[in-house]
């Protein structure tokens, strides 16, 4: 049994505090909000954002970021990416040497084009940063569902330590050494989920949705191997895994983002309509700012972009995906003689 410090009392923040107290683990769980921690205090319920999963009366919630974090085994970050590095920052004075933060949030900085594990050993250097991710909405996992993830973690003792503390009937975890290749599917896969809601908004079919599953996946390949990541990572769990979940899920809030926009919203209607974190909607320019530094052609990715940003019609954007012009599905590929 180990002693846990939650960050971040989001849907997200919520259903892993629930997984981890069922694994008997204590938990103590920090939101920056007030009003947050006086309300899970009082309901031991996230009605606004994961409603019908009970918090144990044993779980500690708390807006004192130190207690949360002082002689924890480990620490969850499940802040949302734009928040990352603040909290980070706000948590260094607090972390002890080689203690573990396991971030499980999904996004990549804009200003700086970095992931979120970067960041916080950025302002944190006396952690040792670590992973979760894969296909696992909130919703289910606090409705123990059966769901798989992937921890990544830079040595194999705290992949498998952490992965041993995660693990359960219910959620099996996998471990890996591919911290970056992980991120980088965890965030742009956020980013086609955006295009699968506004195919959908737009009333298109399940050939589109299939369309941009697996052209978005070669998209997030391409970058990510050229900046790093592995193959394998992508084609696993938190790659293509990830990426159907959220581009096929009622729970995913890109793809209502993008349903929406589809449906005629702008990006800021469609935001405050979803009410929770909308991550592509960060990520979208950190992404097609990478393509260009990485020269990797994404064009899912930059009509995203236009429709988001540029105030392009989400019909004109897949029509120009449709238009582009004739090629090879892989490049790679040859007939036999060339
Ligand atoms: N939801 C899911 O199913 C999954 C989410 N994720 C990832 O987890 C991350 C969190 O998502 P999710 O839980 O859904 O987000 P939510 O929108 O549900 O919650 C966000 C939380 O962050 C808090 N917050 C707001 N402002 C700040 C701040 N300045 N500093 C610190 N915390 C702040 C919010 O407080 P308040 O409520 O007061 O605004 C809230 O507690 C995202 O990166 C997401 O992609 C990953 C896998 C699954
Ligand atoms: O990352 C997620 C599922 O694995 C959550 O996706 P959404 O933020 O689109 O709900």
């Amino acid at each position: 049994m180990a002693n846990v410090g939650l960050l971040g009392a989001g849907s997200w923040g919520t259903a892993l505090s629930v997984l981890l107290h069922d694994n008997g683990h204590n938990v103590t769980i920090w939101s920056i909000d007030e009003r947050e921690v006086k309300m899970l205090n009082e309901k031991r319920e996230h009605e606004l954002k994961l409603p019908g999963v009970k918090l144990a009366d044993d779980m500690v919630i708390t807006g004192d970021m130190e207690s949360a974090i002082r002689g924890k085994d480990f620490l969850v970050l499940a802040v949302p990416s734009p928040f990352t590095r603040e909290t980070a920052r706000k948590m260094r004075p607090f972390v002890a040497e080689g203690q573990i933060i396991v971030d499980v949030a999904k996004g990549i900085e804009e200003s700086t084009l970095m992931t979120l594990s970067r960041q916080i050993e950025q302002e944190i250097p006396q952690a040792d940063v670590a992973v979760l991710s894969g296909p696992s909405h909130a919703e289910e996992v606090g409705r123990r569902l059966p769901t798989t993830c992937v921890i990544g973690a830079k040595s194999r003792k705290t992949a498998e330590y952490l992965q041993s503390m995660f693990i359960s009937r219910v959620f099996r975890v996998y471990t890996s050494p591919d911290i970056l290749g992980i991120e980088l599917g965890g965030s742009l896969k956020n980013v086609i989920a955006l295009a699968a809601g506004i195919a959908d908004g737009l009333g298109y079919g399940d050939n589109t949705k299939a369309a941009l599953i697996t052209r978005g996946i070669a998209e997030i390949a391409r970058l990510g191997v050229k900046m790093g990541g592995k193959i394998q990572t992508f084609t696993g769990l938190t790659g293509i895994g990830d990426l159907i979940v959220t581009c096929a899920s009622v729970h995913s809030r890109n793809r209502k983002a993008g349903y929406l926009i589809g449906q005629g919203k702008t990006m800021q209607e469609a935001m405050d309509e979803v009410k929770m974190v909308v991550e592509g909607v960060y990520s979208a320019k950190a992404a097609a700012r990478l393509a260009r530094e990485y020269e990797v052609s994404m064009p899912i990715v930059d009509e995203v972009n236009a429709v988001l940003f540029e105030g392009k019609s989400p019909a004109e954007a897949v029509d120009d995906l449709m238009q582009r012009e004739s090629r090879s599905e892989n490049t790679s590929l040859t007939w036999d003689g060339e």
